[in-house]
């Protein structure tokens, strides 16, 4: 994938999580600062009260009971702001995090959206990666907007309590720093460990997920019922599964036994603490309240760095795949779009010397094509599979890039051309066409989406495509939604339409764009049967009078009326003529059609025509 590869150092990936955070809902995040801060206030306040009333309680019967009391509402209350500052910091941090999903995926999407080319669709790599983007746009801004606002409770905190540890016993204190270290960079190397197991598995989760689709597709399930592959893909989908279950766990053994080490040594400092305070009691001169003090003060010193070092290495793990994230945002586009705008077509669309392939390292799918598709002509394109016929009407719509060559629209090569002017003038059935969730008018709508609701050029575009009166006579008409998965607004399952209806839909979605100057059929009539074949291409050929069009077919009987027939083979141009100048000749077209014609006559292949 050519991706910007931002490789931002970890700062400035933070700062662009952070923003994002800070962006997507400002108030919100400066309230659940605020709020955070109050919290850190609270446990040191709390503990000193708890000093007071020890020591009160620990002159006996000298003790000032009022006071006693109003140290023990002061707790309570105390306990009460805690409780309600929690529960007022959890619905901000949800206002938050709810906020920082839409903004993320927003930006995601958006820039999804923008890749002019399907180069980047078709990398396993970049799937990948898109797959870690989601994950890292959902928690990282989170686990960023927690670090910052838990450092600052937990500073609070700290001080709040390091001062009494200073007052008691110095060097506690710098025990509990010094302690900190090593608990820091143990958990900073495993967080990256969990981040790089995230990504050594994404491989093994993607093939687990094309596994579960096969399993539960509805497109897949005859197939796989009828040649017995449950058991072949289950096993398959186990054995992925179990892959990414086997180093997850590898690497949640390791965390525990880092984690019990790091409890240990907390443990340790503490109890090392306690006992030399101990000894003061009895030597009488730190009292009582002091030693409650002193104990809660360790933990909550012991539990802040943890909690500050637990957070920072959380955050450490999601910024890796937040650098996912903004590498697909600041991806760059697998081709650029020209700015030039695009007239109508006067003259013709020429292939010059156009070389293509898929990959650096994958073999030529088109080797030096030079055609040209004369405007208002019709093209037929033939050849036998894998030639490259696809490849060629894909370049021209420009989802990919030739590696040499040019296409030239009226002399102006493409890429000079504004893509979103060039695809407008484009009407397009490809030979893997969609079959949307959504209703019939809108299946043939979504072909131009300024006509979605032009109920008269949908029922033309069906009319020449020869569906007209089948959808119309659908449960709602044109309203009826064609589905096999979704229901529509009263919960009645949608429709499902045959094969060669679908193909219909299509090829009428292509023609809803009535002023597109070219209209491609990539085998619009595969799927339909011989008098709906008939039709359609009488219809066709009408419709194509006087346009550009480029036809694909392998039924050769359809391209008869093309004003030129081009033949591909292995990516070169070898014939090109009308039908009759191509069949008075020992051509590939004529020997191709030869066979298809003794198909239908029943003649043996090879004998005289
Ligand atoms: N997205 C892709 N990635 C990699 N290789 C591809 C891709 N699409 C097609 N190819 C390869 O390019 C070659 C030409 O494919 P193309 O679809 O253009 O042939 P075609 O002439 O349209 O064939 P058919 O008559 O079977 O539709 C094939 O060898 C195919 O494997």
């Amino acid at each position: 994938m050519r991706t910007a590869r931002t490789g931002a150092p970890s700062g400035r990936t933070a700062r662009s999580a952070l923003a994002l955070s800070w962006q997507a809902a400002p108030l919100a995040s400066a309230l659940e600062l605020a709020v955070t801060v109050a919290m850190g206030l609270v446990p040191a306040a709390a503990a000193w009260t708890g000093k007071l009333l020890f020591d009160e309680l620990a002159r006996g019967r000298a003790m000032d009971t009022g006071r006693a009391t109003w140290l023990v509402v002061a707790g309570a209350l105390l306990t009460c702001a805690l409780v309600a500052l929690t529960q007022c910091g959890g619905q901000l941090a949800r206002r938050v995090q709810r906020a920082v999903a839409l903004r993320a995926q927003d930006r995601l999407y958006r820039a999804v959206n923008a890749f002019p080319g399907v180069g980047h669709f078709e990398d396993p790599a970049f799937q990948d990666r898109l797959r870690l983007a989601e994950q890292g746009a959902q928690s990282a801004p989170r686990d960023i907007n927690t670090l910052l606002t838990e450092v600052a409770r937990n500073t609070v905190v700290i001080i709040g309590y390091l001062g009494t540890l200073l007052a008691i016993w110095p060097p506690m204190a710098l025990t509990l720093l010094v302690t900190a270290v090593p608990a820091l960079l143990a958990q900073r190397a495993l967080a990256a460990r969990r981040a790089r197991t995230t990504e050594e598995t994404m491989e093994g989760q993607r093939r687990r997920f094309f596994f579960q689709q096969l399993l539960t597709d509805a497109t897949m399930a005859k197939e796989v019922r009828l040649f017995g592959l449950g058991e072949l893909f289950h096993g398959r989908l186990l054995a992925a599964a179990r892959e990414s279950a086997d180093a997850e766990l590898a690497v949640e053994g390791h965390g525990s036994r880092v984690q019990s080490a790091l409890a240990l040594l907390s443990a340790s400092v503490a109890a090392a603490g306690t006992i030399v305070v101990v000894r003061g009691v009895a030597a009488g001169h730190v009292s009582l309240g002091d030693l409650t003090l002193f104990t809660a003060a360790v933990l909550g010193v012991q539990s802040a760095l943890s909690s500050i070092i637990g957070q920072a290495a959380q955050a450490g793990r999601t910024l890796r795949l937040f650098r996912s994230f903004l590498e697909v945002v600041h991806a760059e586009p697998d081709l650029v779009s020209g700015t030039a705008p695009v007239a109508a077509l006067r003259d013709g669309i020429v292939f010059e010397d156009v070389w293509f392939r898929y990959h650096d390292n994958a073999p030529w799918v088109l080797q030096g094509v030079t055609v040209t598709i004369p405007a208002g002509r019709s093209v037929g394109l033939v050849g036998l599979n894998g030639a490259g016929k696809s490849t060629l009407v894909k370049l021209l719509c420009r989802f990919y890039e030739p590696e040499r060559g040019r296409i030239l629209w009226d002399g102006t090569d493409v890429r000079e051309l504004s893509i979103t002017q060039l695809r407008r003038r484009i009407g397009a059935t490809f030979q893997d066409f969609c079959r949307y969730d959504v209703t019939a008018a809108e299946n043939i709508g979504v072909g131009d989406v300024a006509h979605l609701d032009d109920r008269a050029a949908i029922r033309r575009a069906a009319a020449a495509a020869g569906i007209d009166a089948t959808l119309a006579g659908l449960r709602d008409g044109y309203d009826t939604l064609l589905s096999r998965i979704f229901f529509d607004a009263d919960r009645e399952r949608g429709l499902a339409l045959s094969g060669g209806q679908w193909q219909r839909v299509a090829v009428a979605r292509s023609l809803i764009r009535r002023d597109a100057d070219l209209l491609i059929l990539d085998e619009p009539s595969s799927g339909l049967d011989a008098e709906a074949e008939h039709q359609i291409h009488r219809a066709l050929a009408e419709y194509r009078r006087g346009r550009t069009s480029l036809l694909i077919s392998h039924r050769l009987s359809a391209l008869r009326d093309a004003d030129v027939i081009v033949v591909l083979e292995q990516g070169r141009v070898v014939e090109q003529g009308t039908h009759d100048e191509l069949l008075g000749t020992d051509s590939q077209y004529a020997r191709l059609f030869m066979i298809q014609a003794a198909g239908y006559r029943d003649t043996p292949v090879g004998s005289a025509p």
